[in-house]
């Protein structure tokens, strides 16, 4: 089992302003944060605080204008763009709030493309996503394409697509955000259940609720952490990868 203090990831110092058609908005403004195997972290915060802003600086998909995030301790300052999707594929798993499934794929080419980019043996990738359907409650929609299902539906296949890599880290942006009450119990009730098997979840979100299934919430004001705080229970244990924490009951 992996060491469960290590950070998976970390970053210090980050900064980002966002330069567009107005005045630029100063998003983050110096983030320290670190994050151990096996926690459950909510960014919670109003809106335009910046919180998207300092997920999609740590999952690669925005560069900062300066300080450094490290991943599995390996410094991910001098990464290009191809790099970061490499990495992405192997280390991150990204859910957001409106899915971004491909709309032309169906559900189990949609949960098997990021496999077979990461070169995993096409074999493979079918019993993965078959695992993680199974797992999802999706059996049986493998064929059916992204617009004919619920928005609940469409978000697990959304969060199947991004565990199928096993990545150790799975970072969440409003996960349930556009979806109703219940579709939004279903998608918390996941992520508690794949963190109580060890997966490291960073997830944001506006409302403080959800914010409460995690086990440390920050909250983001105006571009800065205000506030770090951990709940009771501390960090699961962290275990590799998914295919072995499946076999675990909840
Ligand atoms: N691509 C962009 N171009 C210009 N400004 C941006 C861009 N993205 C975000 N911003 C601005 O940066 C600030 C932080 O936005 P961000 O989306 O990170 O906040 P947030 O806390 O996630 O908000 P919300 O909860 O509403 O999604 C806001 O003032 C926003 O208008």
């Amino acid at each position: 089992m992996s060491d469960v203090s290590a950070p998976v990831l970390r970053a210090e110092a980050l900064v980002k302003t966002h330069l567009g058609e107005g005045a630029p908005a100063r998003a983050v403004r110096g983030v320290d944060l670190s994050v151990r195997g096996g926690e459950f972290v909510a960014i919670t915060g109003p809106s335009g605080a910046g919180k998207s802003t300092l997920l999609h600086l740590l999952g690669g998909l925005q560069r900062p204008d300066s300080g450094s995030i490290w991943l599995d301790g390996e410094c991910a300052d001098t990464w290009s763009e191809a790099r970061w999707a490499v990495e992405r594929r192997k280390r991150i798993g990204i859910v957001f709030q409106f899915f971004n499934l491909v709309s032309n794929l169906s559900v189990a080419d949609n949960v098997e493309l990021p496999a077979l980019l990461a070169g995993v043996p096409p074999r493979r990738a079918r019993a993965e996503r078959e695992e993680l359907l199974a797992e999802l409650g999706l059996t049986g929609k493998e064929r059916s394409m992204p617009g004919e299902l619920s928005g609940g539906e469409q978000q697990r296949v959304a969060l199947a697509r991004a565990l199928v890599n096993q990545p150790p880290l799975l970072l969440a942006d409003e996960p349930a955000g556009s979806l109703d009450s219940k579709g939004t119990r279903e998608v918390m009730r996941l992520l508690s259940r794949f963190h109580r098997r060890g997966q490291t979840i960073l997830l944001v979100t506006h409302d403080a609720r959800l914010a409460s299934a995690a086990d440390r919430v920050i909250s983001f004001f105006d571009g800065r952490i205000a506030d770090d705080a951990e709940l009771d229970g501390g960090p699961a244990p962290r275990r590799s990868g998914i295919s072995g924490v499946l076999e675990l009951k909840d």
